[in-house]
């Protein structure tokens, strides 16, 4: 298929849905898939057709191993993001404040996620160059469209000095006695098999900070760029259907263990099976005018069997809970406190890994005023 100047990557997958059906071949190798019952079964994976995997535990190398390793991240991530959720919820009133009068997105909203949770990510007295380099990593790698910003180079010498200071942060960790884990970084020190090189530990977490200040920064992006550009509404309903119409994660690869069949198109260990979130959450067949931003769908939990925002079965994202309440406290305090002008001058997402706002300026009016 022809792109036109103004197509872009979901448009064209649209439309193959459109003209293909639910499980198409996008390119040699790659079959999308955005039937919702049939994405379920892939994620749940009952029948071992799929090789066990989540996009989460990707490195370089493959996959970080072994799956307990892995629960182990998840489950101690989680407990850790949600206590610093809790303890620290008196600090975000302040960190909204400073996004008045006016403030650029969807950056600001990384920002703002990622200072609320910096001292749950690398400690509350880092030192100044693991706090420098990981700061820099947000600017530079988590920022939508920060990395083209950079030269192949640049990025490329950046990339080894980050692996070298988060390496030697990590290999002090694993030298410390166990204790509590009191960061991500140890989360992840503690978690891994003996012998698991920290280059491997280091891309997990990553992963972690991608997920804390990209994915939810994001998630606070969309919900603000909506509700701005719309009326007012419930802040639940607001962070749930933006995570309907615009999934930061919107397609989870999975690689097929042998040949089998999808709907009418043949799965091979070769191939790359796509599941793609933002197809399945506009599926006509659940979703009434699924293109369009409507909160109050919510107030009952009609389609949800169509929407798999943070994946489903084993491998489902085990923040979920924390990236949802922490969004929709700060959207809660947003509306509440001001009255919201969004401008952008364009309303394309932007594509990459992680589906991201256009880029707009919020202006927030205090109410009282
Ligand atoms: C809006 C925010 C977030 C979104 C949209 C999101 C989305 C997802 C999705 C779709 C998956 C499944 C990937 C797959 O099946 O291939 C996943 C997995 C995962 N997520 Fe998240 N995530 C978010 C925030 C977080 C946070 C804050 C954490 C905490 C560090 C986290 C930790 C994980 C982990 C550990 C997995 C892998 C689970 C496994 O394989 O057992 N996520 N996430």
């Amino acid at each position: 298929m022809a792109l036109g100047p103004d197509s872009d990557p979901l448009t064209e997958l649209s439309e193959l849905r459109r003209d293909r059906g639910s499980v198409f071949t996008k390119s040699r190798g790659e079959i999308y898939v955005s039937d919702p019952v049939l994405a379920k079964e892939i994620l749940a994976n009952g029948e071992g057709l799929f090789r066990e995997h989540s996009d989460f535990f990707r490195i370089r190398t493959g996959m970080f191993a072994p799956r307990s390793a892995q629960v182990e991240i998840g489950r101690t991530a989680r407990v850790l993001l949600r206590r610093h959720a809790v303890d620290h919820a008196d600090e975000l009133p302040a960190l909204v404040a400073k996004l008045a009068p006016r403030s650029e997105w969807p950056d600001a909203g990384n920002r703002l996620v990622y200072e609320h949770f910096r001292p749950a990510l690398i400690g509350d007295a880092p030192s100044a160059a693991l706090r420098e380099t990981v700061d820099q990593v947000v600017e530079r790698a988590v920022l939508a469209g920060a990395r083209d910003r950079w030269s192949w180079l640049a990025r490329h010498r950046f990339r080894g000095r980050v692996t070298r200071v988060l390496c030697a942060e990590l290999a002090a960790r694993r030298a410390r006695p166990a204790a509590e884990p009191a960061d991500l970084l140890d989360v992840v020190a503690r978690a891994a098999a003996e012998g698991t090189p920290e280059a491997d530990l280091a891309e997990v977490f990553l992963s972690c900070l991608f997920a804390v200040a990209g994915s939810i920064g994001f998630l606070l992006g969309w919900s603000i760029y909506l509700v701005g550009t719309t009326e007012p509404a419930h802040s639940s309903w607001v962070v749930r259907e933006a995570l309907r119409l615009w999934p930061v994660a919107w397609q989870f690869g999975r690689t097929p263990s042998r040949e089998h069949r999808l709907a009418a198109v043949t799965a091979k260990p070769t191939d790359e099976v796509v599941v793609c979130s933002y197809l399945v959450h506009r599926d006509p067949a659940h979703w009434s005018e699924p293109d369009e931003f409507r909160p109050g769908r919510w107030a009952t939990g009609a389609g949800q069997e169509a929407f798999i925002p943070f994946g489903w079965g084993p491998h489902a994202c085990t923040g979920a809970g924390v990236a949802t309440q922490v969004a929709e406290t700060l959207v809660g305090l947003i509306t509440s406190a001001y009255r919201l002008g969004v401008t952008a001058p364009s309303a394309r997402p932007q594509v990459s890994a992680a589906l991201a706002p256009p880029r707009f300026h919020l202006r927030l009016e205090p109410v009282s005023a």
